[in-house]
C-alpha cells in the first residue's frame, strides 16, 4: 500500500517563509528575538536527567516503561545502529545543509507538502522565528535529492535508504519494548503489527534539522516547544548539546548527547495508545554561540489508515478510554490546525476541574 503521510497536509496548505543566509547575520535580527523563553534560572541546577537504557540489560523493559511514564523520554544504548552508519547520515546532513540557499530552495517543500527543505512546519503557529533549518523526508528522496546534488545523489540516497531501513527495525523493537512494559505482549494485541509481528505496514518520516551556530543565542530559539505526533521517534544528535524537555516540577531539563546513544522520546500517539500512562514529551532545542548542531528525527506512526484509540487491555470500568480512534493522517491534520491544542482536541472528556495538560503551555501565538 502506498504511503498517504505525504497528503497528510493537502488540506493545510502552508505559506512559504523565506529562509535566510544564517551565515550573513552577525547579529540577531529582531524577528528571530524570542522574549519570553522561560528559561532556567541559572541558580537552578537541574537534579534529574533523562533515564539512560541499555537495550543489552535484561531489565531495560521495566527501565522503558518507566522512563515512558515519569518521563516520556530516554536514551538507549547498544541499539544495534552502527556507528558508521550515524557518521554517514551526519555527513549527508553537513553536505546538505552547507549547499548555498539557492540551491537548498531547489528542492524547497512544496506548500501543500510534506517532503523538502524548509521552516519546521510548526512555525506559523509562532510570532518569532526559529533559527534552523530542516529537510524532511518522506517516501524516497530521489527527486529531491537529484535536484541538490546533480552529481552524487544516489550516495546520499543510499544512506538514507539504509538509515530508514535501520530504523524502522529499531523502532519496530522499541514498540514491543514499550507496549510490553504495559502488559501488551501478544502478536494479536496489535494487529497492525503485521504477521510477522515485525510493524512492516508502519509509516515514517525522517527530519534533518540544522542550527547553525548563533550570534546571541540566549535570545534565539532553534525548534520551539512541541510534542511529536508519533508513536515514538527515534533522534540521533551530534555532539553539540541543545536538546532540552519539559518535566513537571523540574522545568527545563538539558538532554545532553551520549556517545552512541539515541535519544528516544514518546509522541502524542503512544500517549493516546497507552491511555495516557504514557507521556508524549514537550520539547526544545536551543542554540548554541560558537557549535552548529545536528540532529536526524526519525518520526514513527502507525500506517496512515490504522486507527490508534486506548488499548482494550488497558480500559476498564475504572479506566473509561480518554481518547477517542484517530489515524495518523487525521492527527496531523488536526496537530496542523490546532498545534498544541491537538491531543485535547481528540481527547473523549475533559475532567470537570480542568486539569491542565502540560502540552498546552507555550509560547505560542494562536492563529486561523
Ligand atoms: C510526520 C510528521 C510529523 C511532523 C509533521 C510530519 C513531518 C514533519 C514532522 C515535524 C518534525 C519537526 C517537529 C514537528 C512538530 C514539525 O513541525 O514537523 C514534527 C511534526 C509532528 O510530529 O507533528
Ligand atoms: O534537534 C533536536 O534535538 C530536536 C528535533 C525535534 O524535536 C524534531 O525534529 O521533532
Ligand atoms: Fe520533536
Amino acid at each position: 500500500m502506498p504511503s498517504r503521510l505525504s497528503d497528510a497536509f493537502r488540506a493545510h496548505p502552508q505559506q512559504q517563509l523565506k529562509h535566510p543566509d544564517f551565515t550573513s547575520l552577525h547579529e540577531l535580527p529582531d524577528s528571530y528575538a524570542w522574549n519570553q523563553r522561560d528559561d532556567p534560572s541559572p541558580e537552578t541546577f537541574a537534579t534529574e536527567s533523562v533515564p539512560l537504557v541499555d537495550l543489552n540489560d535484561p531489565n531495560a523493559l521495566q527501565g522503558i516503561g518507566h522512563a515512558c511514564k515519569t518521563w516520556g523520554i530516554f536514551q538507549v544504548t547498544n541499539h544495534g545502529i552502527s556507528t558508521s552508519l550515524l557518521d554517514m547520515v551526519e555527513h549527508t546532513c553537513r553536505s546538505l545543509f552547507s549547499l548555498p540557499v539557492h540551491q537548498k530552495l531547489k528542492a524547497a517543500r512544496s506548500p501543500d507538502g510534506v517532503s523538502g527543505y524548509g521552516f519546521a512546519r510548526i512555525s506559523s503557529f509562532f510570532s518569532k522565528l526559529m533559527w534552523s533549518e530542516g529537510f524532511t523526508i518522506v517516501g524516497p528522496p530521489d527527486e529531491h535529492f537529484r535536484q541538490l546534488w546533480p552529481q552524487d545523489f544516489s550516495y546520499h540516497c543510499d544512506v538514507i535508504k539504509e538509515y530508514k531501513e535501520e530504523m524502522k527495525k529499531l523502532a519496530g523493537r522499541l514498540m514491543w519494548l514499550m507496549l510490553g512494559s504495559l502488559g501488551i505482549i501478544a502478536k494479536e494485541d496489535i494487529k497492525w503489527a503485521g504477521p510477522k509481528s515485525d510493524f512492516k505496514e508502519a509509516s515514517a518520516a525522517l527530519q534533518l534539522n540544522y542550527y547553525p551556530a548563533c550570534p546571541d543565542p540566549d535570545r534565539a530559539m532553534g525548534l520551539a516547544p512541541h510534542t511529536d505526533s508519533t508513536l515514538l521517534t527515534i533522534l540521533y544528535q551530534n555532539s553539540t548539546s541543545g536538546l532540552q524537555v519539559f518535566k513537571e516540577g523540574a522545568g527545563w531539563v538539558a538532554v545532553p548527547p551520549v556517545p552512541g546513544g539515541l535519544v528516544i522520546n514518546v509522541g502524542d500517539l503512544m500517549h493516546i495508545l497507552s491511555n495516557g500512562s504514557y507521556q508524549s514529551v514537550l520539547h526544545r532545542a536551543m542554540v548554541n554561540r560558537s557549535h552548529h548542531r545536528l540532529s536526524s528525527a526519525y518520526l514513527y506512526g502507525p500506517p496512515s489508515t490504522v486507527e490508534i484509540s486506548p488499548h482494550p487491555k488497558l480500559v476498564g470500568p475504572t479506566h473509561p478510554p480518554l481518547y477517542r480512534p484517530v489515524t495518523w493522517n487525521e492527527y496531523l491534520h488536526t496537530k496542523a490546525k490546532h498545534f498544541n491544542k491537538a491531543l485535547s482536541s481528540v481527547r473523549v472528556c475533559v475532567p470537570l476541574n480542568g486539569l491542565g495538560d502540560v502540552n498546552e503551555q507555550n509560547n505560542s501565538v494562536t492563529v486561523g
